[in-house]
This record gives structure tokens, C-alpha cells and sequence, in this order.
């Protein structure tokens, strides 16, 4: 099964309206401005930083949320085969490095996430074998990688951008985590911290490129901004998945 029916529809040509381009600083003030849908407010995410999140629950996030990871650098690797500019596939591969690992010497972002398991209780294997993973987590995941398989690389490329304000969540979770959660062994935030700088490159050349690429006409301005909701979307509605599978464990849990 995919879960192609919650992506956007397709793009539309980049007709000249009439209408003139934003000029770059308030293009960038829209993108920007989608913060205010970011998953941060999501109810589930606002209880994790409150600290009102039971072990269980939050062993449920990272559990589920490793499907996440381990599908960014397939979806990465879907930019890089269908991008024909060098130049981009040169920065862009840096992406898969972060995440695979380049050697003994970094492991790379899914092992360090696979650590984040362990330091919320879970062990090695009830990570890595996915068993935990909700059906609803797993469609969306896969909404984001067929978009960037489906979808034009620079409209991939451009969805990429809520990594705009996703070092803001992991600082929250680096500040809040060892007050509000202290039986976690906090070696296990060490994801959230290479991210912080990692996220910052990434952005850089994201928005750098989106910048340029999408202020060729006001309509590729307005659809990097609808592409950038549907990944606000993905986010939301994985979010919205782990938490009902939180529900769902609990009432099993109840009855038994
Ligand atoms: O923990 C988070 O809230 C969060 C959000 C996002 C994001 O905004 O897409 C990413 C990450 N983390 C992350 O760790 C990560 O490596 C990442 C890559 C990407 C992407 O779209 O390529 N998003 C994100």
C-alpha cells in the first residue's frame, strides 16, 4: 500500500500571471512564517515537553518515529536519482551520510537514534525490527518518500524545509528532557544534538536553492509554499498516529 492520496496534487506549470515574484526576503518571510503549523504545536509534542508523557508513551515516540528516520536517506536517495545537477547531488549526499553513518568512527544519525531507544528503555531489537511501528505512522512516512520518488527534485527539495524549525524542537527536548523525564539516560540526547548543526547546514542549502529556483514566477512561489504544507502535514499527521497509538495500547492494556 502507499499513502499517496494525502500528497499534494500535482504541480502546476509555472505560468507567467502577470503577478510579480516576492522579492526573496518575503518569500522567505512566508516559508518561514509556516512555523506556526509545525508539529511543535502539535498536542502530543506539547505534553512531551511538559514532561506529561508517561514512559511508555514516550518509549511509543521513539519507537515509531524510527521509521522516520530510517526513511530520510531513502528519500534523500530519491532527490539524488532524480537530480541531474551535480553540484546539488555533491551537498545533497551529505544528507545520507548523516544518517547512515560514515564509518566506525560516526555511526551515523539511525544508530544514534537507535541509542535514543535505549536510553528510553527499549531495547536494540524492539527498535531496528520495526515491530512497534502503527500502520497510520508508516503511511505517513511513506506519503513523504513517494513524494520526493514522484514529485520534481526541486519540489522534494523545497519539502525538505520544516528542517527550518526543527532545531527548535530538538534544543527543547536537549533543555526539558533531563528535568521533566530523569529516568532517561541523557548519552541517549546525543541525536538531538548533532542535529542542531546538522539541520543548520542543511537549511542553509535548502533554502538557498528554493530561494532561487522557486522565485522564477510568483505560482512556483505559492506552490514551494504548498509543498512546504505538505510536509508540515506529514509531520502532523505521524504525530497524530503515534498518539492514537498510544490510545490504543492503553485501552488494550485496560481491558486486559
Ligand atoms: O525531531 C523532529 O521534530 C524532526 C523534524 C524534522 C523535520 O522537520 O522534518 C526532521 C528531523 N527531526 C530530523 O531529525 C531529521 O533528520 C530530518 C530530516 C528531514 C528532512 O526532511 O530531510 N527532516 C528532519
Amino acid at each position: 500500500m502507499d499513502a499517496e492520496l494525502i500528497a499534494p496534487p500535482p504541480a502546476a506549470p509555472a505560468v507567467d500571471d502577470g503577478e510579480a515574484p516576492l522579492p526573496h526576503e518575503e518569500f522567505e518571510a512566508r516559508l518561514r512564517g509556516k512555523s506556526t503549523r509545525y508539529h511543535i504545536h502539535h498536542p502530543f509534542h506539547v505534553m512531551m515537553a511538559e514532561g506529561r508523557l508517561t514512559p511508555a508513551q514516550l518509549r511509543g515516540w521513539v519507537a515509531n518515529r524510527f521509521y522516520y528516520q530510517v526513511s530520510i536517506p531513502l528519500k534523500d536517495a530519491a532527490i539524488l536519482a532524480n537530480c541531474p545537477e551535480r553540484e546539488i547531488r555533491r551537498e545533497w549526499i551529505q544528507r545520507i551520510l548523516d544518517h547512515d553513518g560514515r564509518g566506525a568512527d560516526d555511526p551515523g544519525g539511525i544508530e544514534a537514534w537507535i541509542r535514543l531507544g535505549e536510553a528510553v528503555g527499549l531495547t536494540r531489537e524492539d527498535v531496528t525490527s520495526l515491530r512497534l511501528v502503527a500502520p497510520a505512522a508508516r503511511f505517513a512516512v511513506d506519503a513523504y518518500v513517494n513524494f520526493a520518488r514522484r514529485q520534481p527534485w526541486e519540489e522534494a527539495v523545497a519539502s525538505s524545509l520544516t528542517e527550518l524549525f526543527a532545531p527548535h524542537i530538538h534544543q527543547q527536548r536537549i533543555d526539558t528532557w533531563p528535568q521533566v523525564y530523569p529516568w532517561v539516560d541523557p548519552a541517549g540526547l546525543q541525536y538531538f544534538r548533532n542535529r542542531l548543526t546538522q539541520a543548520r547546514r542543511d537549511v542553509d542549502h535548502g533554502l538557498r536553492f528554493t530561494l532561487e529556483h522557486f522565485s522564477r514566477s510568483r505560482a512556483l512561489q505559492e506552490r514551494a509554499l504548498e509543498v512546504l504544507q505538505f510536509k508540515l502535514d506529514v509531520l502532523w499527521a505521524l504525530a497524530d498516529a503515534i498518539m492514537l497509538d498510544q490510545c490504543e495500547i492503553e485501552i488494550r492494556g485496560a481491558k486486559a
